[in-house]
């Protein structure tokens, strides 16, 4: 598991182990590993063209000594200052190492030329869309053709949330500090940081609980089959999915079950759908239901449900999806079943597990909030759909995002952006089921579920030769690579 903390929390734990030692020893720490990682990143430090953006505050501070000590080792060492004021022991240090100030105005010739840029215009104390010069200058590193290191925070990208709200520099290496910022996992922030290095300054101790945690392999994966087991201990999984005008969801829905470890999987639907259900997925036991509140006394006994794909909008899908929310199971609730409680949020109020799906639009028409919002703002809005909700919310998207009431929100490290294709969420739906159906929590199902996805993905659309680049992936593509994504997990 990685840990990351808002800016409150670091400040405090900061604050606290500032305290305890000499003024100046946690940005020499900072400056310290800073430099380190640039070091490793040059041919050779000696003769390196290293620029350092810097800003008015410790941010810029730590670039400064950490020029300093470049410049220590015979790189060619040029600052620009954006805004009138620097850190002027940082600055003290850098000139007495070698290194000069320059123009603003020679910043974009001389960034375009480096071998290296440091970016510490802003970091954590960075707030709302990046002012002038700030903002020139963090386009003109994003451009360069040199390596951009930026400094504990891409500047421009909110270190809480992974806002960006303007223009923002975009670092081939991000060096964070003491601890990772919810901003360097969560997209649009995540993807400024390129890859991200976690200098150690001491604060372990010092730092709360984490706000957002980012699972491993280890975290996510599903309890192993017994010697014992029986297909009833590894967890039945029903699926009602699909309708006489939506059939591919139920397929995929089934598939992503199917191949998600289940000991059985059950499918319930109209007779079109079970067809072709029962065509491509022999292994799954269909039943043929009737519109109405008995529908599920046909299905037969079922671990965990999951309801929605492809089921429409209707009477009948409302009169499903609250007979199976009156069970005392867990159940996963996607797309059609979203829309529908939507409308229907009382049909939440229950005491077993629920665990809804959604996409940005999704959760905007349950929260009745505004779908590019949620984009911008994927951890504000999950936390508070779980919280609003009372449910485990995960939602899909550039970086999948999970939430549940009063724990740290969990991000996906897995995925590809070949997976924002139709069908793959039927796929996530019926996997999760799955999980869930073999006695994971909510929460735990859901890591895990969008974790093999994610990753199943990624060996789908990396091929057997991944070196060569990715090609685009079908939803089926997934499902089919879910066996290789489970084995990748032991
Ligand atoms: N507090 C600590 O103990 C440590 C802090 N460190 C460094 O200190 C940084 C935090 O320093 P600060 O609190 O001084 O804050 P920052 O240096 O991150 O940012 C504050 C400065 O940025 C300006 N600014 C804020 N938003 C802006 C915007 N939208 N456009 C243009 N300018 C903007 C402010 O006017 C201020 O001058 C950390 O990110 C880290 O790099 C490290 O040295 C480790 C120790
Ligand atoms: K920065």
């Amino acid at each position: 598991m990685r840990y990351a903390h808002e800016v409150g929390n670091v400040r405090a734990a900061e604050g606290a182990l500032m305290a305890r030692l000499p003024e100046g020893t946690l940005m020499q720490r900072a400056a310290a590993g800073l430099a380190r990682v640039c070091a490793g990143l040059l041919d050779r430090v000696y003769g390196a063209d290293v620029v350092v953006l810097a800003g008015s505050g410790d941010n810029g501070g730590d670039a400064l000594y950490a020029g300093a000590r470049l410049a220590r080792r015979g790189a060619r060492v040029r600052v620009v200052a954006a805004g009138s004021r620097l850190h002027q022991a940082g600055l003290a240090d850098l000139r007495a190492a070698g290194g000069r100030l320059i123009e603003t105005a020679a910043a974009g010739e001389a960034v375009a030329e480096a071998d290296l840029v440091i970016d510490g215009l802003t970091g954590i104390g960075g707030a709302g869309a990046l002012r002038e010069p700030h903002a020139t200058l963090a386009r003109a590193a994003s451009e360069a053709s040199g390596t951009v290191v930026a400094c504990d925070v891409p500047s421009g990208v909110d270190a809480s949330s992974g806002r960006v709200e303007g223009a923002a520099v975009r670092a081939d290496v991000t060096v964070t500090f003491g601890t990772l910022k919810p901003g360097l996992l969560v997209d649009p922030g995540a993807s400024y940081c390129g890859v991200v290095e976690l200098v150690d300054i001491g604060l372990g101790p010092y730092l709360n609980d984490p706000d957002v945690v980012s699972p491993a392999a280890e975290d996510v994966r599903p309890p192993l089959p017994g010697a014992e087991s029986d297909k009833y201990r590894r967890g039945v999984v029903g699926i009602l999915a699909g309708g006489d005008e939506f059939t591919g969801a139920a397929v995929l829905a089934t598939g992503g079950a199917v191949h998600g470890g289940a000991g059985m999987v059950r499918f319930a639907s109209v007779p079109h759908a079970v067809e072709l259900v029962r065509h491509r997925w022999p292994e799954a036991v269909t039943t043929v239901i009737e519109p109405g509140a008995k529908a599920l006394d046909a299905i037969g006994r079922v671990q965990a449900w999951v309801v929605g794909p492809g089921l429409g909008t209707g009477d009948d899908a409302e009169e499903l999806i609250s007979a199976v929310l009156s069970t005392d199971l867990p159940v996963l609730v996607d797309a059609d079943g979203l829309t529908v409680l939507s409308r229907r949020r009382d049909l939440l109020t229950r005491d077993a597990p629920t665990l809804l799906t959604p996409h940005a639009g999704e959760l905007a028409r349950l929260l009745d909030a505004d779908r590019t919002a949620i984009e911008a703002r994927r951890l504000e809005y999950v936390r508070r759909a779980a919280a609003e909700l009372d449910a485990t919310v995960l939602l899909k998207g550039s970086t999948t995002v999970i939430a549940e009431p009063d724990r740290p929100v969990r991000v996906n490290p897995t995925g590809t952006p070949w997976l924002a294709t139709a069908g793959t969420g039927d796929v996530l739906s019926g996997l999760t089921g799955a999980l869930l159906a073999g006695g994971m929590s909510a929460l735990d199902a859901a890591c895990a579920g969008a974790y093999l996805h994610g990753l199943a993905a990624r060996l789908a659309a990396g091929g057997p030769h991944p070196e060569a680049g990715e090609s685009p992936i079908s939803a089926y593509d997934v499902i089919t690579a879910l066996p290789d994504a489970f084995r990748t997990l032991r």
